[in-house]
């Protein structure tokens, strides 16, 4: 049962195994989304890996701010925007998500690859250890999608943190399902390069919501 709410979306109900999810209508990417959010994260990698003169950055500071005044006036609710929902895109077209391209995506699993970049830095070449749990809970949450599982949430995630993660290299992640008990699906997933070599692997608890749970 689902009825529609002021905004546009559709609150769904009982018996349709999504919780309190609302069904938000697909907001196709138009053609320089895409371009859009790769500029920004060239932006993200700069602001990251710059040192600027004073009066430099003072220029682009405002730059910064009046490209920041000129989207202000499109924001949209959850569900509205490109962002997170265009899988021909990088990171889904989130600027959030590591910029990824979904490889795979059927009931055997899911495969991602892509590479983490300056941003993602956290020590000495290194990605920071907080990114790799960013990516592997939205691999996880894929994945369940993909295994058609009902919507879910994660109830914990654990990484194992083998060999250091380069920045700059092509890697590839690997979910899958493991098994499924009534509402809990346990996943894992493999982190590698492209030679195979173990980088980092996780498994997780995901746990079908309940008609009305957010
Ligand atoms: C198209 C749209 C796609 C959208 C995809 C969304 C994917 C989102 C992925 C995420 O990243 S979600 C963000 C991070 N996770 C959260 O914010 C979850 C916060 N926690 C909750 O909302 C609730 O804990 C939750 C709804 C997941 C479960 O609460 P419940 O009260 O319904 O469940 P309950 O506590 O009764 O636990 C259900 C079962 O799981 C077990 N369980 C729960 N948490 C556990 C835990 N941490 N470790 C081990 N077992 C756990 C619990 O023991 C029990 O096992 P049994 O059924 O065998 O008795």
């Amino acid at each position: 049962m689902s009825e529609q709410t002021a905004d546009g979306t559709e609150s769904v109900t009982d018996g349709e195994k999504r919780g309190g999810f609302p069904r938000f209508r697909h907001t196709p990417a138009g053609p320089d989304f895409g371009r859009f959010v790769e500029a920004m994260r060239r932006l993200q990698d700069l602001a990251v890996s710059t040192n600027v003169p004073d009066d430099v950055l003072a220029d682009i500071a405002t730059q910064a701010e009046e490209l920041a005044d000129r989207l202000t006036p499109y924001e949209v609710p959850e569900g509205k925007s490109p962002a997170g929902s265009n899988i021909q895109l990088p990171g889904r077209g989130s600027l959030l998500m590591l910029p990824w391209m979904v490889e795979k995506f059927d009931t055997e699993g899911v495969r991602s690859t892509g590479v983490f970049r300056r941003y993602h830095l956290g020590g000495n070449g290194a990605a920071h250890g907080g990114v790799l749990p960013l990516l592997f809970d939205d691999v996880f949450g894929m994945t369940v999608h993909a295994g058609g599982r009902p919507i879910s949430r994660t109830g914990y995630l654990h990484i194992n943190y083998r060999a250091i993660t380069p920045l700059n290299t092509q890697l590839v992640i690997e979910g899958k399902v493991d098994r499924v008990e009534g509402r809990k699906t346990f996943v894992s997933a493999r982190l590698t390069d492209l030679d195979g070599k173990l980088l980092a692997d996780g498994e997780a608890l995901m746990i079908e919501l309940l008609p009305g749970q957010p």
